[in-house]
């Protein structure tokens, strides 16, 4: 394999031990090219600003990961986690010792890329912005070489169900069975021992047949609670032993089972000050959060729009080439507010395609009349601040009728201010 090498500042003899034990561990080490995104070592003598510069700069634009080599001495706790914080994903000090967690490193890196660029997990996750490939990296790498319960958080819409989906899929448990979701704002607290844990035959009035619970059907595979945060405490409470140690039993039944089984969660909510305000268990979080995946919202990886316009269409059409956009349809796809995320943009992606004639560029004639900008511009107003306040509170959930409010307030305090 390959990946690059930039020495900073350190000694040749440490470059040089550092390529020939990487080599005789079938690694290449080579100048960083400038194209796909590699991984890569850093060697420096200290971790001086001009290495910490130079981190940001690398990742600023490709998600690269960087191993920091300390040439000479340990970097200091701080350094550390300046290098960490300015993109590095480890830092090692180099004794003469460590090439083979190096090349374990690299060789790891390099799997978990392999795996990132299947066609599978492109097309069935799609984005290129580095934000998104950093955390879809992240997804792959607790998937395939761990089996930690895995908490994923974004808002409505922005793929959580199906990171989840890829996890059980790439998780390599051998013989692993089904993935089982369950919906947790859709358990009724009354049948929620039956939903969780399944119910023996007469356990409740109703009880006309035994059935298995969530956590039974799951064994062998994965867990999906999606809406975890919807769970009550009392709930959660009652969750902390099967998901601990795997064991549970089924109401009106006096033996304990076990089961085997991945957790995911997912939540839109937020789960740090639920805790800090008790509606949310802390040892209930700590089960459920060995790793952690936070799914950007759709306006910070706008770049990806396009991208997910073009699968979209595919989906439709699988036998037909994406049309190009004409400037004022691509504008408006890019710029439009999505409260609801991709789910929202394919939503309007599907409305599009349903006026599209089916020949040619799609136009400005093809966007749905509701969804056609409302006035013209006049004399640059409303501005582009104007706007983008407007898409940042229906982002955050407010109706119209809240900004219209809260507009209403701000320009009856401006007018009462002094003019000048
Ligand atoms: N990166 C993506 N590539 C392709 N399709 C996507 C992507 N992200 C989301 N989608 C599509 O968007 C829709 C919503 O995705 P999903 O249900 O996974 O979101 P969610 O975050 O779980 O939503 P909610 O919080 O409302 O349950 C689905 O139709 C899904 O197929």
């Amino acid at each position: 394999m390959d990946a690059w090498l930039e020495a900073l500042g350190a000694p040749q003899s440490v470059v040089r031990q550092l390529t020939s034990a990487l080599d005789a561990m079938d690694i290449q080490l080579g100048p960083r090219t400038h194209d796909q995104p590699q991984n890569g070592v850093i060697v420096f003598d200290t971790a001086t600003p001009e290495v910490i510069d130079r981190l940001r700069e690398i990742t600023s634009d490709r998600s690269d990961r960087i191993l920091a080599l300390s040439a000479t001495s340990l970097p200091r706790a701080a350094g550390s986690w300046d290098l960490l914080r300015a993109g590095a994903s480890d830092v090692v000090t180099w004794t003469g010792e460590q090439a083979h967690h190096i090349a374990e490193r690299l060789r790891r890196w390099e799997a978990i890329d392999e795996l990132l660029a299947c066609r599978h997990v492109q097309e069935f996750l799609v984005g290129d912005s580095v934000v998104w490939q950093t955390v879809l990296r992240e997804a792959v790498e607790v998937a395939r070489f761990t089996s930690a319960a895995v908490l994923v958080t974004g808002e409505s819409g922005t793929g959580k169900e199906r990171v989840a989906q890829l996890i059980h899929e790439l998780d390599p448990r051998p013989h692993k069975k089904k993935l089982v979701i369950l919906d947790c704002s859709t358990v009724v607290p009354s049948l929620s021992g039956s939903e969780f844990f399944g119910h023996e035959k007469g356990a409740f009035t109703g009880a006309s047949a035994p059935r298995e619970g969530a956590f039974e059907l799951a064994d062998g595979g994965t867990l999906f609670l999606d809406e975890v945060g919807e769970l009550p405490v009392t709930l959660q409470a009652e969750l902390l032993r099967v998901i601990q140690e795997g064991t549970f039993k089924r109401v009106g039944s006096n033996t304990w089972r076990r089961s085997k089984f991945r957790l995911v969660c997912a939540t839109n909510r937020d789960l740090e000050a639920e805790r800090a305000n008790g509606s949310f268990r802390n040892d209930f979080y700590y089960r459920i959060a060995g790793c952690t995946l936070h799914l950007p919202s759709l306006r910070e990886r706008t770049e990806d729009i396009i991208p997910l316009f073009r699968h979209f269409f595919g989906q439709v059409h699988p036998d037909r080439r994406p049309p190009e956009l004409e400037g004022a349809v691509r504008e408006l796809l890019v710029r439009r507010a999505y409260p609801g995320n991709v789910r929202d943009l394919r939503g309007l992606v599907l409305r599009i395609i349903h006026r599209y004639l089916g020949d040619g560029v799609i136009t400005v004639g093809d966007i749905p009349e509701h969804e056609r900008p409302e006035s013209p511009r006049v004399d640059g107003w409303p501005d582009q601040d104007f706007e983008d306040s407007i898409r940042c509170g229906l982002a955050r959930g407010a109706s119209l009728a809240d900004i219209t409010a809260r507009a209403a307030d701000v320009a009856t305090r401006l007018a009462s201010e002094p003019a000048g």
